[in-house]
C-alpha cells in the first residue's frame, strides 16, 4: 500500500486540502500559503479526488488534473497527490482515518475553503472528521457569514480556536477548528471551466 505515498518525518505537521481541483487555481494555491503560515504546518498535501461523492458528474482525468496541478503549485512545501486513488477512499472521513493510520507520527490538519464548512455536515460521518484532527478553514468571498453560522460551526462551537491561535491549532487535541480570515481570493474552478480556460484530454475529445 505504501507504494509512492509521500515520505513525511515523525513529528511533521502536514495540512490535508481534498478536493476535486477541476482545475486547480491561484485560490488553491492562496489558501495553502497561508495555511502554511498561519497555521504553522512544514506542508500542505492536496488530496486530488477521485471524485466528489456529492456531485452527480465526474471530473476530469485524475492524470489530467494532477499534472494542472503540478503547473500552478510548484512550491516544494506543496505536495501534489492521487493518496485517494491509491488508497480506494473517496469519502473523506474514510480517507483520514487510512492516513493517520499509515502516518502514526504525523500531526495532520484538514484545511477547507469557508464554503466547504456549510456543507460538511452532509458529509459522510462528518463528526469523525472533526473528531480525528484539527480542522483549518480559510474564508472565501461571499460565505463568511453564512460559514459562521453554519450547523458544523454550532455544533462544534467548543472546539473552536480564535484566529490569534491559530498557530497551536496543528497540535491539537481534536476536536478543534480555526477559522482564518485574510485578503481573499474570488478564484474558482466553477469560474474557469464556464470561461472554457480549462480542456481537459477528455473534455476536448
Ligand atoms: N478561492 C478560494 N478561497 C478559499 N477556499 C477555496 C478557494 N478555492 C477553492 N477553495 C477550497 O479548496 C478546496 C478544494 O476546492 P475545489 O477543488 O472544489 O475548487 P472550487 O474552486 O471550489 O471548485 P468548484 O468551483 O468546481 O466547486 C475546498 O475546500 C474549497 O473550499
Ligand atoms: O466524505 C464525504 O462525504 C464528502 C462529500 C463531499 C465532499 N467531500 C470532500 O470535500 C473535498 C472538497 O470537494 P470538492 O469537490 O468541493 O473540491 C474533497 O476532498 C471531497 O472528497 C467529501
Amino acid at each position: 500500500m505504501s507504494q509512492n505515498f509521500p515520505i513525511a518525518r515523525p513529528g511533521m505537521r502536514i495540512g490535508l486540502l481534498g478536493g476535486s481541483f477541476d482545475p486547480a487555481h491561484q485560490g488553491h494555491a492562496h489558501i495553502s500559503r497561508v495555511a502554511l503560515r498561519r497555521f504553522g504546518l512544514d506542508q500542505v498535501w492536496w488530496l486530488l479526488s477521485p471524485g466528489n461523492p456529492l456531485k452527480a458528474k465526474g471530473p476530469a482525468p485524475l492524470a489530467a488534473r494532477m499534472r494542472r496541478a503540478r503547473e500552478v503549485m510548484p512550491d516544494p512545501r506543496i505536495k501534489i497527490t492521487d493518496l485517494e486513488q491509491r488508497l480506494g477512499t473517496c469519502f473523506t472521513a474514510d480517507t483520514l482515518r487510512a492516513l493517520q493510520a499509515h502516518y502514526r507520527q504525523v500531526d495532520f490538519v484538514w484545511l477547507m475553503g469557508a464554503d466547504n464548512l456549510i456543507q460538511i455536515d452532509r458529509w459522510d460521518h462528518w463528526q469523525d472528521i472533526f473528531d480525528r484532527m484539527p480542522v483549518g478553514v480559510l474564508a472565501r468571498p461571499g460565505v463568511r457569514l453564512r460559514a459562521r453560522c453554519s450547523k458544523a460551526a454550532r455544533v462544534f462551537a467548543h472546539a473552536k480556536l480564535p484566529g490569534w491561535r491559530s498557530q497551536e491549532l496543528a497540535a491539537g487535541p481534536a476536536p478543534r477548528w480555526c477559522f482564518i480570515n485574510m485578503p481573499m481570493s474570488s478564484e474558482s474552478s466553477t469560474r474557469i471551466r464556464d470561461a472554457g480556460d480549462w480542456k481537459s484530454p477528455a473534455r476536448e475529445a
